[in-house]
């Protein structure tokens, strides 16, 4: 990974570090107001983008920063003619510091929201004819679920119905997990600072951020040096040093051999669209290994792809022995149990890039540790792609949130592993992590894990690394989801990504 991405726009910063990177930013001689201002008016500027002229806005303002930022959209947004209602969840007289210098600049009327489990009729009934409502209750500092007048203040927007602009996140969402204990704001777009948060990617935070922006007040990407960020947003930027540019002197052997290991004759579709899609993703050749049962009805379906009969374990090691296989992947149809074990020790022994998926998982829920062993010893990347079922049986005792399982499974395992789901977490064992969010919907159907497999075990016979292979893999499988669309099936994304690789490279012009 090129050490510059560090102070890329593919970081994310917990709450914490932002906190850190905040005080980096005042000692280095910025004031704490003058990065709420900058916050604010970045604000009011989203607001106004949302609204007719001469709007009406409330405004909901907590009792630490994040009402602070309120204040100051207030403030912008009055001057620009529109009319804004400012609700104050605490009096006045509680804040302090730049929350406090920010009321005392802003100078208009506001109310008090009581105290008590309700609000009252008349604030619910101009929620409900508010153009716009901005939500500055809570930000990166919410450290407990909501409750009392917050809570009731939260519901009742959610309620209004009316369009929502979040400060910083949608309030009652954690920054560093995307839970939302308790209850949270629905938000229509959020405005953060500085660099997006896990929380504005892992659900349910993203879909409650609404569409994301990052506005910047004036934190410089210098401090990012002294945070050392290991979190990032999976985008081109982060791994596009490593794509897998094909020589132009080069031929196919130099991109790499891949052999996918099939199943029986019952269930041959799963390793096949693997194939199909490592070669799309670009391995200079593709062998699907397959028990003799399996042969004819493969080789019905197949042309690019090659074939090899594979009658036992003595034929897997002989194939195996042909160093010019430089990649293996198995799990996707092959069947659960006591020979997959076997198989997938054989393989791992060998140490080739190897990718381990779906039954491959499955067959080791008894004899998780056998396999990390396995694993340490191969010191060629290895990567393990379960779905939340999957991960479950591997690592039955790893709970939290998404990030901190995959990161926890990672570490333990020694292989990188890609948490799948609608907000994909890819770890790897040295701590770096990423998260994925061009993923749409309809990649839930069958067979779309076993593509996203395939494209992996492409990208390694390339030579990619593991962690940015498996972050090149899970963000082509989303742009190949996007591109094939509504009604996408399993077979639509090997076809499909060869147009998500043309954009890339296209956008590159690295060819
Ligand atoms: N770089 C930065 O860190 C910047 C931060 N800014 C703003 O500052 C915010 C962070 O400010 P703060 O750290 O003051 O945090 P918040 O304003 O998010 O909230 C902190 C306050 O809320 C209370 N609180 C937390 N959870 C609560 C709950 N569930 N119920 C009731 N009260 C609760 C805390 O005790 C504290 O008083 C950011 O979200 C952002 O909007 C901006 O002003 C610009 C710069
Ligand atoms: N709601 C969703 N939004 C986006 N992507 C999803 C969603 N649900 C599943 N996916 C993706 O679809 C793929 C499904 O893989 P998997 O569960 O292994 O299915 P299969 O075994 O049928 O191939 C994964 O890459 C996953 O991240
Ligand atoms: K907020």
């Amino acid at each position: 990974m090129n050490p510059d991405i560090v102070f890329s726009n593919a970081v994310l910063l917990t709450p914490e570090e932002m906190g850190q990177a905040d005080r980096l930013t005042i000692s280095g001689g910025v004031p704490g107001i003058e990065l709420m201002e900058r916050a604010g008016q970045a604000v009011a500027r989203a607001a106004a983008k949302m609204v007719p002229a001469a709007a009406r806005i409330s405004i909901l303002c907590g009792p630490g920063n994040n009402g602070g930022d309120g204040f100051i959209a207030a403030r912008c947004l009055t001057a620009a003619g529109h009319t804004v209602q400012i609700h104050l969840l605490k009096a006045s007289e509680t804040l302090n510091g730049d929350a406090l210098e920010a009321f005392v600049r802003m100078g208009l009327p506001h109310t008090v929201v009581p105290d008590g489990d309700g609000i009252a009729v008349s604030l619910a009934g101009e929620l409900e004819r508010a153009d716009l409502i901005i939500d500055a209750l809570f930000g990166a500092g919410l450290d407990r679920p909501l409750a009392g007048p917050g809570l009731a203040l939260v519901k009742a927007v959610n309620r209004s119905g009316r369009r929502v602009l979040a400060v910083d996140l949608p309030s009652g969402v954690n920054g560093a997990t995307g839970a939302d204990p308790g209850a949270a704001v629905r938000a229509d777009a959020t405005v953060t600072f500085f660099r997006r948060k896990p929380g504005h990617l892992l659900n349910p935070g993203r879909t409650l951020c609404g569409s994301v922006t990052v506005a910047d007040i004036g934190i410089k990407a210098g401090v990012l040096e002294k945070i050392g960020p290991s979190v990032f947003h999976n985008i081109p930027e982060l791994w596009l040093g490593d794509w897998p540019r094909p020589d132009p002197l080069g031929h196919k052997y130099t991109r790499g051999h891949a052999v996918v290991f099939g199943g029986p004759m019952s269930a041959t579709g799963a390793a096949r669209l693997s194939a199909g899609a490592a070669l799309r993703a670009g391995a200079g050749l593709v062998t699907l290994a397959s028990p003799p049962d399996a042969m004819m009805v493969n080789a019905c379906h197949l042309t690019a792809v090659m074939l090899k009969k594979v009658p036992g374990a003595e034929a897997m090691e002989e194939l195996l022995a042909d160093r010019r296989f430089n990649t293996v992947l198995i799990g996707p149809g092959y069947g659960v149990g006591e020979e997959t074990r076997a198989a997938v020790a054989a393989i791992l022994k060998q140490k080739r890039a190897t990718v381990l998926d779906a039954d491959a998982l499955t067959s080791f829920p008894n004899h998780a540790q056998e396999l990390f062993t396995l694993i340490g010893d191969n010191p060629a990347p290895v990567l393990l792609t379960p779905h939340d079922g999957e991960f479950a049986r591997l690592f039955p005792d790893i709970e939290g949130d998404k990030l901190v399982r995959a990161r926890r499974a990672a570490e333990r395992s020694g292989a990188v592993v890609v948490l799948k789901g609608p907000d994909t977490v890819i770890a790897a064992p040295d701590g770096r992590a990423a998260i994925n969010d061009n993923a749409p919907p309809f990649l839930a159907t069958a067979g779309s894990g076993d593509v996203l497999a395939g494209i992996s075990a492409g990208l390694l016979a390339q030579g990619v690394p593991g962690f940015e292979a498996a972050c090149q893999a899970v963000w082509l499988h989303g742009e190949a989801g996007r591109e094939a669309g509504p009604g996408l099936i399993a077979e639509d994304l090997a076809p499909a990504l060869k147009a998500a690789i043309r954009a890339l490279v296209d956008k590159t012009a690295g060819g």
